[in-house]
């Protein structure tokens, strides 16, 4: 039934459909496909079509507009559609704009972005299994309803969270696409409670909540807490660490508009709801709304797009917010809310910057923890206090050393170190995944002495908890020190006991990556201590002190969050580079400041968000095939009537030049108008298609549109 009609007569007396069908970039296939049907199908439609040899999932596109490229076909060239899944209401109107204004943007194909997008496990149900899904939910539906909980009490709002919802309240109410509003608080100024008000009042107008957060470890624990505000009311979360029937119910729950608040990473930006009155970003500066791979869309900006096109607010949360964003409020185009001051009037963390270069210049002295750190910490757990110990390095040591020969632990497929994982006895890339046990001796020397090099959160748990031997808690009992890291929490659940363990009060001193110093609600630190963040002050890429300074800011809101301890709350910063300014705006908690000083050197030097960039990549086995492919590229770029107002910068090695054994290259343009870059790499995409054909042994080839890294 899907094959090509018999004869043209049969052919004309089919309706033509366009279809949206899962084709990767490379195959050309940009815009939704022609096929034929013998009855109408609403645009929206999952149904399964012929796509070469195979029958794929696929969605009833809009019919094509005046001034649509692309060649109209003969109907009898046209195949016919297979069978739809019809007991599925069709993806709505709004839905395959934001996907269709999604794909242009970040130069995908509809057809894949879209069914990237869905639940997996669509693909695999025919009519009737989808069918037997749907029952299911059904019941489990009214089984959750018996089972609802009592809801929490509702805290008085401070006058500025008020006023704060005051505003989203107005917007909720005009007509017109509300102006998207940059909730701009310090940690504990009670953000997550403003988007608790502002969702409970959405709610009460009958409209569905979407709420992004950039960690999926987040998500349990703002599920609990909108679990307990919402009691009665349908939650689902979205992200990929789902089962894949998870996910798919979850999904459903959403598209059938039963859930009321969708809760998710930033795949759930494309979540489809038919009723969504409001979205809320939290922590909008964070880095992990920009997807790595495929389509690399930003979370954040699609919800910008989103709200905007459904005329709905969207509240951008931050206490750092991203440099983008806050240029957007400076310029009015976004609405400031701010909260200043922490719930409670507690003060901020004292910011302590330790100078390095005042220790002891002998040998033995050691630069993990300083004596007055060490000092700090010890009174804390003295006190009855929890610290946090902040290393953005798991692993034991991140490379192993042999003396003698100078041999290094390099990784054979990365320009990367192999790192020393002490737990398990292995060295680890942590970029191709390779993995062996520790050699006894040097493999190159066959010297029996090799050394860890430097320090990783592993070695710095190990280190403290010498440290802090036969150092007493109020009760008698030993300091008790622990990791949180993507090592500790591999199994299922483990985070969440971790994280429990430290709510408890069962952990004295916690050494965790960026994993524990985003969002958690900790209410019993007072210390936090960053031991060695240095690195990010002079890195290449430009973001490099956005995101040290949000990291920091963050790390530091961590201590202090319960008022009554606030007053004695610290944060401890280990540097080389004390006058730094960088750790200056640290030290006085001056967000504005430091962002009008990026802001200006982001100015003159033609960077985002005063510029708009894209990145060309290319991989192959050796740099020469990519750096050939890119230099074609960025010829013919220049051969485009769409680049007068560009740059393009000439190729160069990727930070990380060799990946599992694959040599990656970059280039960079960059032009003032965001308009004109949109405009050349819609124009440059099907020359790079040929291209690649033409440079044999270039493995891929990706378009990243508002790279964050560089
Ligand atoms: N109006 C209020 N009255 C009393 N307690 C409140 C109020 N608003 C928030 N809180 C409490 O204050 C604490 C901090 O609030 P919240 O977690 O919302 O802050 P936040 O700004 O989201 O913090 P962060 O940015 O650090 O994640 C929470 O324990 C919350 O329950
Ligand atoms: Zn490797």
């Amino acid at each position: 039934m899907s094959e090509l009609p018999a004869t043209p007569a049969l052919a004309a007396a089919l309706l033509r459909l366009r279809v949206a069908v899962d084709a990767p970039q490379h195959s050309g296939i940009a815009a939704p496909l022609d096929y034929l049907s013998e009855r109408p199908l609403a645009p929206g439609t999952l149904l399964q079509v012929p796509l070469g040899k195979r029958e794929l999932l696929a969605i009833v596109w809009d019919p094509a507009q005046e001034g649509d490229q692309g060649q109209v076909l003969p109907a009898e060239q046209l195949r016919q559609v297979g069978p739809a899944l019809d007991a599925l209401p069709p993806l709505n109107e709004a839905w395959r704009r934001l996907l269709e204004f999604a794909a242009g943007y970040y130069q995908r194909s509809i057809g894949e972005l879209a069914l990237s997008v869905l639940p997996p496990q669509l693909r695999e149900l025919d009519g009737k299994q989808l069918q037997g899904r749907l029952k299911k939910l059904a019941k489990l539906r009214t089984e959750a309803d018996a089972s609802a909980i009592e809801a929490s009490a509702v805290p008085e709002l401070s006058v500025a969270q008020a006023e704060a919802l005051q505003r989203i309240d107005t917007l909720m109410q005009t007509d017109a696409a509300p102006p998207p509003l940059l909730l701009y608080g310090v940690t504990g100024s009670g953000k997550t409670e403003v988007y608790l008000r502002a969702a409970e009042h959405a709610l009460a107008q009958g409209r569905q909540v979407l709420v992004l957060v950039p960690e999926i470890n987040l998500t349990p624990q703002l599920e609990a807490r909108f679990a307990e505000r919402f009691a009665g009311r349908h939650i689902v979360s979205l992200h990929s660490g789902l089962t894949p029937a998870q996910r798919l119910r979850h999904w459903l729950a959403a598209h059938l508009g039963e859930a009321d608040l969708v809760l998710g990473t930033r795949l759930a930006v494309f979540a489809s709801m038919p009723r969504l009155g409001l979205i809320a970003v939290d922590e909008e500066h964070d880095p992990s709304y920009k997807q790595q791979d495929g389509a690399r869309y930003s979370a954040r900006d699609l919800a910008v797009y989103r709200a905007r096109l459904e005329r709905v607010p969207v509240i951008l949360g931050s206490a750092t917010p991203s440099l983008e964003s806050w240029q957007h409020a400076n310029a009015g185009r976004y609405q400031r809310l701010a909260l200043p001051a922490r719930i409670g009037g507690g003060a901020m963390p004292r910011v302590r910057l330790f100078d390095m270069n005042s220790l002891p210049r002998n040998k033995g002295v050691t630069t993990a923890i300083s004596a007055p750190l060490l000092h700090a910490l010890r009174q804390r757990v003295e006190r009855g206090e929890q610290s946090l110990v902040f290393l953005n390095r798991r692993g034991y040591a991140p490379v192993l050393h042999c003396g003698e020969c100078n041999w290094k632990s390099d990784c054979p497929n990365c320009s990367a170190w192999r790192v020393f994982h002490k737990e398990d006895r292995t060295l680890r890339c942590h970029h191709c995944g390779v993995a062996e046990r520790v050699p006894r001796a040097c493999p190159s020397c066959g010297n029996l002495d090799i050394a860890p090099l430097g320090r990783g959160t592993e070695r710095l748990e190990e280190q403290l908890a010498e440290m802090l031997q036969g150092v007493l808690r109020p009760d008698g009992g030993p300091a008790r020190v622990a990791r949180i890291d993507a090592d500790s929490t591999k199994l299922k659940g483990s985070l969440e006991s971790q994280l429990g363990a430290v709510h408890a009060g069962e952990v004295d001193v916690l050494v965790g990556t960026q994993m524990v110093t985003k969002g958690h609600d900790f209410r019993r630190i007072t210390l936090v201590a960053a031991v060695n963040p240095d690195a990010a002050l002079f890195s290449s890429d430009f973001r490099a002190p956005e995101r040290l300074f949000s990291l920091l800011m963050q790390a530091a809101g961590r201590a202090g969050r319960d008022a009554a301890q606030a007053a004695q709350s610290e944060m401890w910063v280990q540097t080389w580079h004390p006058q730094h300014a960088l750790y200056q705006a640290l030290l006085a908690h001056d967000f504005e400041r430091f962002a009008a000083s990026q802001l200006a050197e982001r100015e003159s030097a033609g960077l985002p968000p005063f510029a708009h960039l894209a990145l060309l990549r290319a991989e192959a086995r050796t740099p020469e095939v990519a750096e050939a492919f890119l230099k074609a590229a960025a010829e013919a770029a220049a051969g485009l009537s769409t680049a007068a107002q560009l740059l393009v910068y000439p190729p160069v090695p990727m930070s990380m030049a060799r990946v599992a054994n694959v040599e990656r290259m970059q280039m960079l343009l960059e032009s003032a108008s965001r308009p004109a870059l949109q405009a050349l790499l819609r124009a440059w995409l099907p020359e790079l298609q040929q291209l690649k054909r033409e440079h044999r042994g270039l493995l891929r080839w990706a378009i990243d549109v508002d790279p964050l890294a560089i």
